[in-house]
């Protein structure tokens, strides 16, 4: 479903600023995998979610999404392939817009305007439908503004719109992060019942080991640009957070893991 390439990405290249962002990476995604990622500040991970969306562009290497080649599609031309949640509940939502307008849109995504993104009452069952999955009686509140809403319902909507239409990926930017823990438990439970729902194909940056544990069937490890651990399904589900530090050790040849935003959590 995703295959990245021998994708390397180098910011402000041959200036004292250079940074190598991501070296080498290849990744093969097959349709269904839940992925989780985690990685140091710094290691690359949003670089590489930035790649898949297509914000970044490689600078050399290729994407594929489907069979396509993506690699020099903008993120606009590539929208209807890819659902994305932000770490930030106000990124995914438009906050002036009612809870129906935004979901017209989110509908309309990566299709052509001229289809239109008013709501009727075909689309407005179908939104209610929806909305009712989340649990937060939202399909009652077709027409509140969304900057009205909390920020645990801001990002249940903006998950839903996410997945609306079934991306062939979608990419979860540490969107529980932002959340106090009864909320992020919420997210956390909705998006296995919908990535399970749809067998959607899932990429999902974490700083919470016990997350990139429990959630999903694959855990990478990035660290400085490079992917320094790919756990399959049945080794992740027998690891604990200090076995993971540990193989973090053992792939860095010894080198101790010392992120604090990791030990904390
Ligand atoms: N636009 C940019 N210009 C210059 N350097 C950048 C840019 N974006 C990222 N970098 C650098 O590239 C490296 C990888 O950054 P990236 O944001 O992908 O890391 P990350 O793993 O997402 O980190 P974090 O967990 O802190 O968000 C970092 O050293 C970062 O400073």
């Amino acid at each position: 479903m995703l295959k990245i390439t021998n994708v390397n990405k180098v910011f402000n290249a041959g200036t004292v600023n250079e940074k190598i962002a991501l070296r080498n990476v290849n990744l093969h995604v097959k349709k269904g995998e839940f992925i989780t990622v985690i990685g140091s500040n710094g290691a690359g991970k949003s670089t590489m979610m930035n790649m898949i969306s297509g914000g970044l562009t490689p600078d050399n290497g290729s994407i594929q999404i489907d069979g396509k080649d993506v690699t020099r599609l903008a993120e606009h031309q590539r929208a209807g392939l890819i659902g994305r949640v932000f770490q930030d509940p106000m990124a995914g939502t438009a906050p002036n817009m009612t809870i129906e307008e935004n979901l017209a849109i989110a509908l309309g995504r990566g299709k052509r305007r001229t289809l239109g993104f008013g709501v009727n009452n075909q689309k407005r069952e179908l939104f209610r439908e929806q909305l009712k999955q989340l649990d937060q009686g939202l399909e009652n509140r077709l027409k509140t503004k969304v900057g009205f809403l909390s920020g645990g319902q801001r990002q249940a909507l903006s998950l839903l719109m996410a997945t609306f239409t079934e991306p062939k990926i979608l990419l979860l930017d540490e969107h529980t992060a932002a959340l106090d823990p009864k909320r992020a438990q919420l997210i956390v439970d909705l998006t296995e019942k919908i990535v399970e729902r749809y067998k959607l194909t899932t990429i999902m940056v974490t700083h919470n080991m016990e997350q990139a544990l429990n959630m999903g069937n694959r855990l990478l490890m990035l660290h400085d640009g490079g992917i320094i651990l790919d756990i399959p399904d049945e080794k992740k589900r027998t690891m604990k957070p200090q076995d993971l530090l540990r193989a973090f050790e053992t792939a860095r040849g010894g080198e101790s893991f010392s992120e604090d935003r990791f030990l904390l959590t």
